[in-house]
């Protein structure tokens, strides 16, 4: 009847962050996380599921009813065997062994088929709780995402769903069980003997378990106190470790092994509470346990010297307290397995109660495009509110035109685009496509009617077959290779000894910062919008190639609207209007020659940038010189 050492066991530094390691604990409360649960396990309108949940509740009846009436065939036997051994005409109770072995076949199947039934809505909840979470996390802002590290979120989901796992196996296997069979247990004892029978098993049952309860919460503390010191006297080490050089240059080690032994003691200290606290938890069951069997048992022979109770019923009383306390051995480490498990779902279900910063407003239309004029009207945006970032910005990319921004670096170039692709919501001003608000259309529409060749481009870790795919799903392998032509990227998968079907390594590690750019233009140029925006599209490319994908994207862009944010000004000389944007502020706006002429800051930037990079920007040396330079 005792609990294992286990966690004890565990050597310094071996032992894994236990759970309890967890630091925060989610604002919403166990009963509201079940109860986001419930949908899940009892879903509306799907009789399959719900089907499968009833039968799963008829099986574990059907289980627990065939368990408890064990002992019951046992005393008869007991009884049979009994009675004939006194009139010296010793019988076999054949119906009674028979009885008992079908009881205990019958529990079995029951408790089998029980657990493969209810397999199926387990992992179904956990699937469906998994993808509830997936698609709300995509809903969320921009914002949100950076705000949180994504190993984090998909650890959340991770565990989360364990969790679900866990908590409707425990419950269904654990729990649910051992509740019913102690009513089950105190009734029939009540039913066959007297109710002092049922109060004292159940007595000792509650006893057992709020003991239980109490000592595993104090355990709990203990043991987080051990996985903390560990995890120190390790972070120690390895510290030290790392320092090796530096110890020896100053002859320390003697120091160093000192403060690593003394958080070696907290450990050894820790170590000691949490073994000594398992002992006082065992030994407090088992003196519950015995007093129980030692009640029962005082009272069952108090009976047959008073001749209403038989040698069975002994037997009987004895077995099921026997029988009761087999499930509840392992309480402890239920409790605090769904102790845990209900943290990690709240965790997981705490993600859905994200609210999306930007939704689409009720009733909100599809955008329609009609040549696709982008105008920002007096727009303002700080990420923070208190430090601004775009400070009244207006400019208009006329249909089927090409608007370049530049400026120097944090000027808050990319955040228009952030702004135009709607990931956050201008705080002043508007910003609108062929007159209608972006703010008012769907977000799968305007999404749909732009297309953005990022700064930084990270690439699924699939093929590159997936990823040029990428830009519209349902494109054919004939598309989807002639977007890589005109993203010159053909030649480069042709020359790759796993060709389309090379992965990319994650994040796109495996391409370089060129071929990933190509590998971003081609999607976009089969994504096929009528608005392009190239954030820096060919800052990653040498010269020869960059000069071709911009032929490639003058090309691309012809007939639409395109943004062109750049640091180089040699990629954008041909744009219709050049936008000169400085700490959030237009500065200057006109053609490129007429910038130069100005002798303002963009022909001073041009002068900046033709005298550090002319090898770059040679590729525009043709166009006239500012006449300051
Ligand atoms: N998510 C964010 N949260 C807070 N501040 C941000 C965030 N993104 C950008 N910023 C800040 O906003 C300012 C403008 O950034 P933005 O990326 O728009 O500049 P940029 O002109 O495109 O610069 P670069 O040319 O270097 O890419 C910068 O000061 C930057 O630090």
């Amino acid at each position: 009847m005792t609990q294992t050492a286990a966690p004890n066991t565990a050597s310094p530094h071996s032992a894994p962050p236990a759970p309890e390691t967890r630091p925060t604990r989610p604002e919403m409360g166990e009963g509201r996380a079940l109860a986001m649960l419930m949908p899940y396990i009892w879903p509306q309108g799907d009789w399959g599921t719900r089907g499968r949940v009833i039968v799963s509740m008829l099986l574990l009846l059907g289980a627990k009813s065939a368990s408890v009436t064990i002992p019951i065939f046992y005393k008869h036997a007991v009884d049979q065997l009994g009675a004939g051994i006194t009139a010296h005409a010793a019988v076999v109770p054949v119906l009674a062994i028979l009885s008992y072995g079908l009881a205990r076949v019958l529990s079995l199947a029951f408790g089998e088929l029980r657990d493969s039934v209810f397999e199926r809505v387990a992992q179904r909840a956990m699937r469906k709780a998994a993808l509830s979470v997936f698609r709300h996390l995509h809903g969320l802002s921009l914002r949100f995402h950076l705000e949180r590290q994504t190993g984090g979120l998909s650890r959340s989901i991770e565990r989360g769903t364990k969790a679900i796992e866990t908590l409707l196996s425990t419950a269904l296997f654990n729990i649910l069980p051992t509740v019913l069979e102690i009513l089950l247990v105190t009734g029939i004892l009540w039913r066959l003997f007297n109710i002092w029978f049922a109060v004292v098993t159940f007595v000792a049952v509650a006893g057992y378990i709020t003991f239980t309860v109490v000592i595993s919460n104090w355990r709990t503390r203990i043991r987080r106190q051990m996985v903390e010191s560990d995890t120190k006297a390790s972070a120690r080490a390895i510290d030290t470790l790392l320092n090796y050089e530096t110890v020896k240059y100053f002859g320390n080690e003697e120091h160093e092994a000192q403060r690593y032994d003394r958080a070696l003691k907290v450990y050894e200290q820790a170590a000691v509470r949490t073994q000594t606290s398992l002992s006082v938890l065992n030994v407090g069951q088992s003196f519950i346990i015995a007093l129980g069997l030692v009640a029962v048992m005082w009272m069952a022979a108090s009976g047959i010297q008073a001749g209403t109770l038989t040698l069975g019923d002994f037997v009987l009383v004895n077995t099921y307290l026997l029988q009761l306390y087999q499930p509840l051995n392992i309480f402890g480490f239920v409790y605090r397995g769904v102790k845990e498990a209900l943290i990690d779902m709240e965790k997981m279900f705490v993600l859905l109660g994200v609210d999306r910063e930007i939704a689409d407003k009720p009733g909100a239309q599809p955008l329609v495009v009609n040549g696709g004029e982008v105008r920002f009207e007096d727009v303002s945006f700080g990420y923070d509110p208190r430090r601004p970032i775009l400070k009244g910005v207006s400019f208009t990319v006329p249909a089927g035109r090409t608007v370049a921004i530049v400026g120097p670096s944090g000027a808050g170039k990319s955040t228009l685009s952030r702004l135009l692709f709607r990931f956050y919501d201008a705080s002043g001003g508007r910003i609108l496509i062929d007159g209608q608000e972006i703010s008012a259309v769907t977000q799968a529409s305007l999404r749909a009617a732009i297309g953005i060749v990022p700064q930084d481009t990270v690439l699924f870790n699939d093929t590159i077959r997936y990823n040029v795919a990428y830009g519209r799903t349902d494109a054919t392998q004939g598309e989807v290779e002639h977007a890589a032509a005109l993203a010159h990227i053909d030649g480069f998968i042709a020359g790759l000894p796993d060709g389309w079907n090379t992965t990319v390594g994650e994040r796109g590690l495996k391409l370089s910062g060129g071929e990933k750019q190509r590998v971003a233009i081609a999607r976009t140029i089969l994504k096929n919008p009528p608005i392009l925006m190239f954030d820096e599209a060919t800052s990653a490319l040498d010269t020869h190639t960059e000069r071709e994908i911009q032929r490639n994207l003058r090309e691309v862009s012809r007939g639409r609207t395109t943004l062109i944010i750049a640091h180089r000004l040699s990629t954008v000389v041909d744009a219709d209007e050049i936008i000169v944007l400085e700490e959030g502020r237009v500065r200057e706006r006109g053609r490129h020659a007429d910038l130069l002429a100005m002798g303002g800051a963009y022909a001073a930037l041009w002068v900046r940038q033709q005298t550090a990079d002319p090898a770059k920007d040679g590729v525009v040396s043709t166009q006239p010189q500012p006449a300051s330079a």
